[in-house]
């Protein structure tokens, strides 16, 4: 039956909650595209679960704590650290509105609310008996912010040799010394900290990804890693205070004014903040969320057990260990699932503030448009691989965009043709597509028409299958093969040289392949998918996934082939690379 598989999809899902989450991105320098792949996935995410009739939230925002963001501000010259970040976190917010980042909250740690849901999960920590104080002495990188065991250092000698660690006792302290893995400096220190008992959890989070909730960590591969660590090191207390002497710019100890909460325990908090904090989430104490564009959210602990972080490899560590510890110690429940993508790299290693290696994607999204910028980002990259950014690619894909999608409908737009007959011909034809097919003459034309029937009959559950895991590329591959089978097809059937209903068959097909690919793609492409679809004059009441199938909608087109349209997308030359 027509439909029917798409039609199981969405009554699956239909009504469930999807609260989708990016990391918070440290506001020490401009964002890259790093950051906007992550947030972008989190946004097709959070768009096509709400094109699949979900609730659906999406937040994200800055982590505004810690020594890195006090040492850049005054190095900048900032009057205070607050002062920097309340600048630096404008370019984050440029970036969101620039690329079409469709937020419920934009969180900053230096948020009041998030303050108090920091120290309440400290608390609740603290009270079951896993926070305790003692004495630290380790390798710190302040770049990493965190310690590192002996085992992850070298020394550096003057020639850049790298040198096996002096036995404690003989350490030259004023040497230089690295992490083996980021390469980032780090220091011996040693002080007073309050530690988090986190190899009290090393069993229970074995047992949990092994046997409780395998899929919790997505993809396989990335859960393997965690549990490789798992299994073959042994989980160390984690010291998750710096006394305010080292740093002023965090939130205080609750019981302990003389030091700051660790800039991990307090970052990772902000995915409870923007959801109610944690009695809501516990369940103690109802809230509505007033979040922006969505009034009268409630129920954090459903949102919260709906809730899945994106992020990228280098901060699963974080979240696949620390964090379900942290939520355990508090006696919270974890939430959905993590998923971890690859890095966008420069010159072979990852792009990073830090590094400085990085594209601009306001630059590129000034001159090629957020849209084509989006497709190239997804299209481009795969969530278990590194990728390397190309901006001829990224200018062969607008062409793409503009010569076979552009081209197929600016083709049935064409004034030879009658869009709005052909379809009020074959939407209410009561034959099937077999049936249909006898129009066409030649037995080639017959053949490529039912295939095509086929393909789109097959593509929106088969794009849906590819979106949820966020596997955006062979997605993407789908909506391209379906266009470039459409133009083959048009282009071997001539319509311009046919008249009557079999022009209007030929006609009817095509539009309808620009009519589903634009509605599947709107979580893809937000403003390009609704100029399409605007362009076949589609009422905004019938862009929802229903539609999606042929032969759905037997009222659009009235005016398409008048001369004079706009046109929704233009070729553009290659920018001039200064
Ligand atoms: N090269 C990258 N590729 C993909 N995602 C990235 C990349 N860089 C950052 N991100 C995203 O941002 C998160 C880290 O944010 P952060 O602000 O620490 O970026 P960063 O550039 O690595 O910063 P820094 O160089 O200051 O450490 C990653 O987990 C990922 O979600």
């Amino acid at each position: 039956m027509k439909g029917s598989s798409l039609k199981a999809v969405t009554e699956a899902w239909k009504g469930q909650l999807h609260h989708i989450t990016t990391p918070i991105f440290y506001p020490n320098a401009r964002p890259h595209l790093g950051h906007l792949y992550s947030s972008l996935l989190c946004d097709v995410s959070k768009r096509w679960h709400a094109m699949l009739d979900q609730k659906t939230l999406l937040t994200t925002g800055t982590d505004e704590h810690g020594l890195k963001i006090q040492t850049a501000s005054e190095k900048n010259g900032f009057a205070s650290p607050k002062k920097f970040v309340d600048t630096l976190c404008q370019d984050f917010f440029k970036l969101d509105q620039h690329a079409n980042i469709d937020y419920t909250r934009f969180i900053r740690t230096t948020d009041p609310d998030h303050a108090k849901c920091v120290q309440e999960l400290w608390n609740r920590c603290w009270e079951h008996g896993y926070i305790y104080k003692g004495e630290h002495g380790g390798w710190y990188s302040v770049s990493d912010e965190c310690f590192y065991p002996d085992s992850k250092v070298v020394q550096l000698a003057e020639d850049g040799q790298e040198i096996a660690l002096p036995p404690k006792s003989d350490i030259n302290k004023s040497g230089t010394f690295i992490n083996t893995e980021t390469r980032n400096e780090v220091v011996y220190h040693s002080e007073i900290n309050y530690f988090f008992k986190l190899s009290a959890f090393q069993d229970r989070l074995l047992s949990f990804l092994e046997n409780e909730n395998p899929n919790f960590i997505y993809p396989p591969s990335r859960r393997d890693h965690i549990l490789n660590e798992l299994r073959e090191s042994q989980l160390r207390d984690l010291s998750v205070s710096r006394p305010c002497s080292r740093i002023r710019w965090g939130i205080d100890v609750p019981q302990d004014s003389s030091q700051k909460i660790y800039v991990w325990f307090d970052a990772l908090c902000n995915y409870l903040t923007s959801i109610g904090g944690v009695d809501a989430i516990a369940g103690k104490k109802e809230v509505v969320l007033n979040h922006n564009g969505l009034q009268g959210v409630q129920n954090a602990h459903q949102w919260w057990t709906s809730t899945t972080h994106l992020i990228g490899k280098d901060i699963a560590k974080f979240h696949a260990i620390y964090w379900p510890s942290f939520l355990l110690a508090a006696g919270l429940p974890l939430p959905k699932q993590i998923i971890v993508h690859g890095h966008w790299l420069s010159g072979g290693t990852k792009m990073s503030k830090s590094l400085g290696n990085v594209v601009d994607p306001l630059e590129m999204i000034s001159y090629y448009g957020c849209d084509p910028m989006r497709w190239y980002i997804l299209e481009n990259s795969h969530i278990e691989a590194d990728g390397d950014f190309r901006e001829d690619r990224l200018h062969s894909t607008r062409e793409q965009l503009v010569s076979k999608w552009g081209n197929l409908l600016n083709r049935c737009c064409g004034s030879k043709f009658n869009i709005s007959r052909a379809i009020s011909t074959f939407c209410s034809a009561s034959e099937n597509c077999q049936e249909r097919s006898l129009i066409l003459k030649d037995a080639s034309s017959k053949a490529a028409f039912l295939s095509l029937e086929q393909s789109l009959e097959k593509l929106p559950a088969s794009f849906h299958e590819h979106i949820k895991n966020l596997d955006t590329r062979s997605a993407l591959n789908l909506l391209r093969d379906v266009i470039n089978e459409a133009n083959a097809f048009v282009q071997s059937t001539t319509p311009w040289l046919k008249s009557g209903s079999d022009q209007d068959l030929i006609i009817f097909i095509a539009v309808e392949t620009v009519r589903i690919t634009a509605i599947l793609s709107q979580p893809i492409i937000p403003t390009l998918s609704g100029q399409l679809l605007d362009r076949l004059d589609i009422s905004e009441n019938k862009r929802s996934i229903a539609y999606a199938i042929l032969g759905s909608d037997n009222s659009y087109a009235e005016h398409a082939n008048e001369k004079g349209r706009p046109v929704a997308i233009k070729r553009i030359p290659l920018r001039a690379q200064t």
